[in-house]
This record gives structure tokens, C-alpha cells and sequence, in this order.
């Protein structure tokens, strides 16, 4: 009997499999966290392998948690952390250099001499919806192919594979060098600077300027359908399908049922990622958003999306935790935040990555203004949370101009969203009521709704809806005057990390 949905979530952080009902209920999870590798300042590294023996291991794990085995698994989602690119041998599996992450920096000259072919930062936006940033994946692909002995060679030769991490875990989970498929879906093309994002094909133009061969590109493919039995990786070998691949913010977005067109959701996890769904029409963003892939089921058409990228959110609360001890955990922010009334004066703008919604600013470098000897570090824990809070209101202030609509109620997600004083704060800057679903794993669930949908575990979207409940909401509940004059003085402290990189 198959009674459940397994999802792989493979994040910036952390990979963890979740099992779910067909209520969308958790029946069980297992994560692992991998090694962050920071070889130098501005640097992001991940270890390709840890990546695939992490997932066996959540795999193993989340399917014994819940005492089940695999034939009660009618089929398994791919999620994942998107943009992080790794190029590896077709014949052997072995990755020639480790996968260089999303927050990864070392691409900006890259990007400034394709710019500078002309048309600068949006060369590229017309036909791919993304800026010419160090975010997307193909200047990460130019760096490899220019930057690792022999690497060049052997792609033009078609021995080297491109792939961003579902592509890496599908080639794994369907045989690996012994035919496995090498596929993505066109939400993680979307990533990659390199999909036409009409066609949904490869941009053979873009890939030749970048220096790029076609050999390397994986076959885009939906994002709900049957791939493959699956043929590795311990139980997931057992040939459970493999049906569905979506880049981590675009699952949750399904997760979260944001199916008609102006709906949205915002995930804060490492980073925030707002996305507002735009139906099949591309909306090209005039203030500082990206126009993306959202999902595309089977032979329907692609649903695309707004988003609001912000590099640095949770990941500043890990940062206050391990660079600077100041908490044990991350949930304690919240008890040194609740030590004082408010910020005390001081701002946080985690420019840690340059900045990205809506400014893409990669000369940009954090910095924490407004210091009195009157400031502790409750006040500085209050600042880490409220960057956090008005980084999201200015993409939803952009997101309000691009699309002509004001948003009237935002739906949250992700690790943050335990954090009722952000959450409270969130709701006053922004004005609107802030709501969290009952199930706030919504990555996973987005993985595991369109891997259900593409076996007919769930017969339709109007199924999935079914299961989406509200779990708390949060009104605003702040003067107007305070909230305007608060966000002035976030703007201010933002034009201090500018033009700081030469
Ligand atoms: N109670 C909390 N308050 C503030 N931040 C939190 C809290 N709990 C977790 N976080 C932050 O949330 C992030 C983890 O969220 P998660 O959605 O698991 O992230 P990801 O999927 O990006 O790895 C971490 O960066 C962590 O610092
Ligand atoms: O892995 P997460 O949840 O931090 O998400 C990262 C995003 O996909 C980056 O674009």
C-alpha cells in the first residue's frame, strides 16, 4: 500500500527527508547539516559528496523514524538549494572542484567583464529575468571552466557535467555514471542565468559568451512528472519514482498553495526569499526583482513569479551565534531581543554578500550603525531581527510597484518564523496581517505535492488547497509615524555599506 510522500530538501545549511500524508501531515523527518567552506572572504563552499551521502543518510533515516519501508512510498520530491553550481566527470561521478554556493562573491569581476560587453547589469534580463549578479549560476560555471587545471579541456571535449544540486541528486539517485539522467526542471534553470525563460531552452548565445558548452547542460524537464524509477541511494533504489525537482523557494510557494495569480509567500531561512505568482505571464521587474520560473506541472504551462531575493537573514542570527558567541542558540535572539524596549539607535544591515533585492549592489559589505555607549547587545539582537523585517519590506515595497497591486496579508515559512517578536515586528513595518500555515516545512511539502500530483496520489491542485491551514496570524500594531520614521532611518543606514569593495 502506498500511503505517503517523501520529499528531499537539500539546503544551504542542512539536507533532511521528510515523509507526509496525504493530509500534508509530517509522518517523519530526519536531517544532517554539511560543512559550510569558507576558503577565503567572500568564498562559499559545499563538498558535492557530503551532499549525496548526507541525503542516503536523511533518506535512511526520516523511512526508520517512521517505521515504514519503501513500498509504502508511492513516489519522492527533489528540492533544493538553488543558483549553488558543481561541474563534475560524466564517466567517474567525481565533481573536479566543490560546488560554489549562492552566497559565493568571487564571481564579481566575471560579471563586470560580461557587462561590460554591454548593457551592463541587465545584458542578460530581457531574456532570462535575472541581473548579472554573482548569485546566478553560470558565471560560477565560466569560473570553474577558467580556474581548474584542465577543466576546459574536458568540457569541450563533453566529459565534464554541469548540474545546480537536484541535477547532481538525480544523476545520483538514477545510476550516476551508469546512465544515470542528467536533468533539471526549469525552476533551477531559471537559476542559472543561462534558460530563455520563454522558450525554456537553453540559451546557446549566453552559454557562448560565457564560454559555456551545450554538452554540459542538463535536458530541461517540468517539474511534476515521472522521471525514473529510482536506482540509488539505499531504499530510494527500490525504483520509487523520482517526480518532481523545484528549486527550495519555488516549492515552498507551492507548499503554501500560492496557485493564483497575486498570491504570495515569504521563506526566512538563510536568506528571504519573497515570491508572488504572476500566472503565466512574465512580469518584467522595473525595481530591483527577478522574474522566474515557478512551477510547471507535467504539459501544462510554466507558471512564472516575482521574487525578492535578500542573501542575509537567519544566517545573521548564526553569525551573532558562532562569530560572535553573543546566544547558544538560535532561538535565544529572541530572549536578548526581549531585554530591551527597542533597537536603542542601532541598525544591522547584513550586507555579508553585497546586497542583493532590491539594490544588487556587490561593492556593498554589512555594517552596524547608529552606536551610542548606550547600546547592549539586546539592542544588537533587536537590530539582527528587525534587518531581517524591513529587508522585507523593501521587497514588498518593489513588489507593490512592479506588479501595481498592494499586498494585503503576507503568508510566512522557514526556521525564523518561530520568532514571535520578528514576526509582531514584521506585521508593524509592513502594515499587513502576517500568517503561518500549520505545516511551516512547506519546501518540503511543495516537493512532496508535485511529486504526488505527477503518480496521482493527489488527484489536482484544488486537493492540495484542501490541506492548507492557518496556524497563528499576527495585525499590525504600530503607530504609523514610528513605522515611517524607523524605516527612514533602515534606508539611511543601507547607503552606509555602499561602494565599500573597490
Ligand atoms: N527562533 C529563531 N529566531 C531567529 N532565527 C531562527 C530561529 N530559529 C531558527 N532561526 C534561523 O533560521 C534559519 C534556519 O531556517 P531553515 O528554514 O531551516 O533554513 P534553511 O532551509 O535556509 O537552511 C537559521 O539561519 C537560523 O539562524
Ligand atoms: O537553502 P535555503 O533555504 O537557504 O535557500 C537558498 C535559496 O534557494 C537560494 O536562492
Amino acid at each position: 500500500m502506498t500511503d505517503y510522500v517523501a520529499a528531499i530538501d537539500q539546503g544551504t545549511t542542512s539536507t533532511r527527508c521528510m515523509i507526509f500524508d496525504h493530509l500534508g501531515r509530517v509522518v517523519s523527518s530526519h536531517q544532517v547539516e554539511h560543512k559550510q567552506i569558507f576558503p577565503r572572504a567572500g568564498w562559499v563552499e559545499h563538498d558535492p559528496e557530503e551532499i549525496w551521502t548526507n541525503t542516503r543518510e536523511v533518506a535512511a533515516g526520516a523511512l526508520a523514524k517512521a517505521g515504514l519501508n519503501a513500498s509504502s512510498i508511492a513516489a519522492i520530491g527533489i528540492t533544493n538549494q538553488r543558483e549553488t553550481a558543481l561541474v563534475w566527470e560524466r564517466s567517474t561521478g567525481k565533481p573536479v572542484y566543490n560546488a560554489i554556493v549562492w552566497q559565493d562573491t568571487r564571481t564579481a569581476e566575471i560579471c563586470e567583464r560580461l557587462g561590460a560587453l554591454g548593457g551592463g547589469a541587465d545584458r542578460y534580463r530581457d531574456r532570462v529575468g535575472l541581473p548579472l549578479a554573482t548569485y546566478f549560476s553560470g558565471p560560477k560555471v565560466m569560473w570553474i571552466l577558467e580556474n581548474v587545471e584542465g577543466a576546459r579541456e574536458k568540457a569541450e571535449r563533453g566529459e565534464l557535467l554541469f548540474g545546480t544540486i537536484d541535477t547532481w541528486l538525480l544523476w545520483n539517485l538514477t545510476g550516476g555514471p551508469d546512465g544515470g539522467l542528467h536533468i533539471t526542471d526549469v525552476t533551477n534553470a531559471s537559476r542559472t542565468m543561462l534558460m530563455d525563460l520563454e522558450t525554456l531552452q537553453w540559451d546557446a548565445d549566453i552559454a557562448a559568451e560565457m564560454g559555456i558548452p551545450l554538452s554540459m547542460l542538463p535536458e530541461i524537464r517540468s517539474s511534476s512528472e515521472v522521471y525514473a524509477p529510482g536506482r540509488a541511494g539505499g531504499w530510494m533504489s527500490s525504483g520509487v519514482p523520482i517526480a518532481s525537482a523545484l528549486g527550495d523557494q519555488q516549492a515552498a510557494t507551492f507548499g503554501q498553495v500560492c496557485f493564483d495569480v497575486g498570491t504570495a509567500k515569504n521563506t526566512y531561512g538563510t536568506g528571504n526569499f519573497l515570491l508572488l505568482n504572476t500566472g503565466t505571464e512574465r512580469v518584467r521587474s522595473e525595481n530591483g526583482l527577478i522574474t522566474t520560473a515557478c512551477y510547471k506541472i507535467g504539459d501544462g504551462p510554466c507558471v512564472y513569479a516575482l521574487e525578492g531575493s535578500i542573501a542575509v537573514t537567519g544566517s545573521l542570527v548564526q553569525w551573532l551565534r558562532d562569530n560572535l558567541g553573543l546566544i547558544k542558540s538560535a532561538p535565544e535572539v529572541e530572549d536578548l531581543a526581549r531585554t530591551v524596549e527597542d533597537n536603542g539607535g542601532a541598525y544591522f544591515v547584513p550586507a555579508f554578500s553585497g546586497l542583493f533585492a532590491p539594490y544588487w549592489r556587490s561593492d556593498a559589505r554589512g555594517v552596524l550603525v547608529g552606536l551610542t555607549r548606550y547600546v547592549n547587545k539586546g539592542h544588537i539582537a533587536r537590530a539582527v531581527l528587525e534587518a531581517t523585517a524591513f529587508q522585507t519590506r523593501e521587497v514588498v515595497d518593489a513588489m507593490n510597484a512592479d506588479s501595481g497591486v498592494a499586498l494585503s496579508e503576507l503568508k510566512v515559512d522557514g526556521g525564523m518564523v518561530a520568532n514571535e517578536l520578528l514576526m509582531q515586528f514584521q506585521s508593524d513595518i509592513l502594515d499587513v496581517p502576517v500568517i503561518r500555515p500549520q505545516v511551516a516545512e512547506t519546501t518540503a511539502l511543495g516537493a512532496a505535492y508535485a511529486a504526488g500530483l505527477a503518480v496521482g496520489y493527489w488527484s489536482n491542485q484544488d486537493d492540495l488547497r484542501r490541506n492548507w491551514q492557518e496556524d497563528k496570524r499576527w495585525l499590525p500594531n504600530m503607530d504609523a509615524e514610528v513605522r515611517e520614521r524607523e524605516y527612514a532611518r533602515w534606508k539611511k543606514a543601507v547607503t552606509r555599506t555602499f561602494d565599500w569593495v573597490d
